[in-house]
């Protein structure tokens, strides 16, 4: 059967599965349409308890998601039981109850590969798949492969042991005022200046997001006085480079520190196609979910995906799942965010070290959705605990974001931590 015909068969049984998408995963099959429907079935309803690994490892040095962690799309299919009586709706529906049903969902591995899909279980996700028109994304990438060595590796303590990211970080901004993260001890907190092809890229997320923000909130009475949902403009973009499939990010959650409470982040991805993973960040043996990023792809995390879940870009052998026809296993995501505007007009202080502080919402434990600024002095080797509770009023425009007092501390809680 030639690859037409396949493609065919496989979209007849999977009419929610983009064409593109199905044929990726026949790619990845070797080209047989039986792994490739397996593959499909697979995934979220059998358990793959020896494929996941799902201990903390956020700001772990290092760590090679290796052998216990693989999604090794080529071995995939042998390794699960094949589900005959599931239809492609039936699966849709049983990935989505998995979701509403908010308890812990041990060893659920689940890959969403259609756009229904992924925004059907994931409503703060928004995917656009070719997203930039393909001149201007190929002269992105281009330009992004021209200054791939201003990409560093972050440098960072933990527990007193000097840590290097296994990805490689630039950050460009409008004018070298954005202070992106104080934690890493290099220079990546400069801005480099924004390319015109960085520029235009820019323009065109900045107009999605507003819109898919205006459509999002469009039914909602009552919002958080501080969340910024209308008017975003994002001022500075931190760009990742992934040299090869064992270049990865793990677990982790942006820091607020300087985009605030509740951002709206928009990724758009570059080159190789690699998986980017969420889970919710407690419990920690939430189901996983698999959302693999071709090259052109914009991926937006709207308000809440902070707060309520965990990303990484894992390493798992061969997760690869496609080679960029001119750069290979090379990947960039650029990922444009806003500071946040009241920010501008003060930092947040460690009343102890006086070392800047970072901020972050706490997920569990009776503190649960308090914002807090922490101490970094020992991502900086110095052994300082600094603690504070936030506090933010967007309408008053205060410039003091912390307080002692938990009365007082600014506290946000989904529907789902309730
Ligand atoms: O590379 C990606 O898709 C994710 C990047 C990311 O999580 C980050 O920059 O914080
Ligand atoms: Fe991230």
């Amino acid at each position: 059967m030639d690859t037409d015909s396949k493609l065919n068969l496989l979209a007849h049984i999977f009419p929610d599965v983009d064409k593109v998408t199905l044929l990726e995963i026949l790619v990845s099959c070797e080209g047989s349409v039986g792994k490739a429907k397996r593959l499909i079935l697979g995934d979220g309803i059998i358990d793959d308890a020896e494929e996941i690994d799902t201990s903390e490892k956020e700001l772990t040095p290092n760590i090679a998601e290796t052998s216990n962690t693989k999604v090794e799309t080529s071995t995939l299919p042998e390794k699960r039981k094949l589900d005959n009586s599931v239809e492609p709706e039936g699966l849709l529906s049983k990935i989505v109850k998995f979701q509403k049903l908010n308890t812990p969902l041990t060893n659920r591995n689940i890959t969403l590969y259609s756009k229904h899909e992924i925004e059907s279980v994931l409503p703060n996700i928004k995917i656009f798949p070719k997203f930039l028109q393909k001149q201007l994304a190929d002269d992105v990438l281009d330009n992004m492969m021209s200054q791939k060595m201003l990409f560093k590796a972050k440098q960072f303590y933990i527990a007193g042991n000097l840590c290097k990211s296994s990805q490689k970080t630039a950050v460009f901004g409008d004018s070298g005022g954005v202070d992106y993260d104080p934690v890493y001890q290099d220079g990546i907190n400069k801005p480099l200046k924004m390319t015109p092809e960085l520029i235009k890229c820019r323009m065109f997320i900045n107009d999605k997001v507003n819109m898919v923000l205006r459509e999002h909130y469009k039914d909602s009475q009552e919002m958080p006085d501080f969340l910024i949902n209308e008017n975003w403009k994002s001022d500075f973009c931190v760009g990742n480079y992934f040299p090869d499939n064992k270049s990865h990010l793990d677990w982790h959650t942006d820091k607020l520190t300087n985009i605030g409470p509740l951002p709206t982040i928009a990724s758009i991805s570059f080159g190789a196609t690699r998986i980017f993973r969420l889970r919710r960040s407690s419990p920690t043996n939430s189901a996983i979910y698999n959302i693999p990023l071709p090259n052109n792809t914009l991926l937006i995390m709207l308000p809440s995906t902070q707060e309520l879940y965990k990303h990484c870009v894992p390493t798992l052998k061969d997760s690869l799942v496609k080679q960029h026809s001119k750069f290979g296993e090379a990947r960039f995501s650029l990922t444009f965010r806003m500071s946040y505007p009241e920010f501008e007009k003060s930092k947040v202080f460690c009343d102890k070290c006086k070392k800047q502080m970072i901020l972050r919402r706490l997920f569990k434990g009776d503190d649960i959705g308090y914002y807090v600024w922490m101490c970094m002095g020992s991502f900086k080797g110095v052994n300082c605990k600094g603690f504070k509770y936030a506090k933010f009023d967007g309408k008053t425009g205060e410039s003091d974001f912390s307080t002692k007092h938990r009365s007082k501390a600014t506290r946000w809680l989904s529907s789902l931590e309730k």
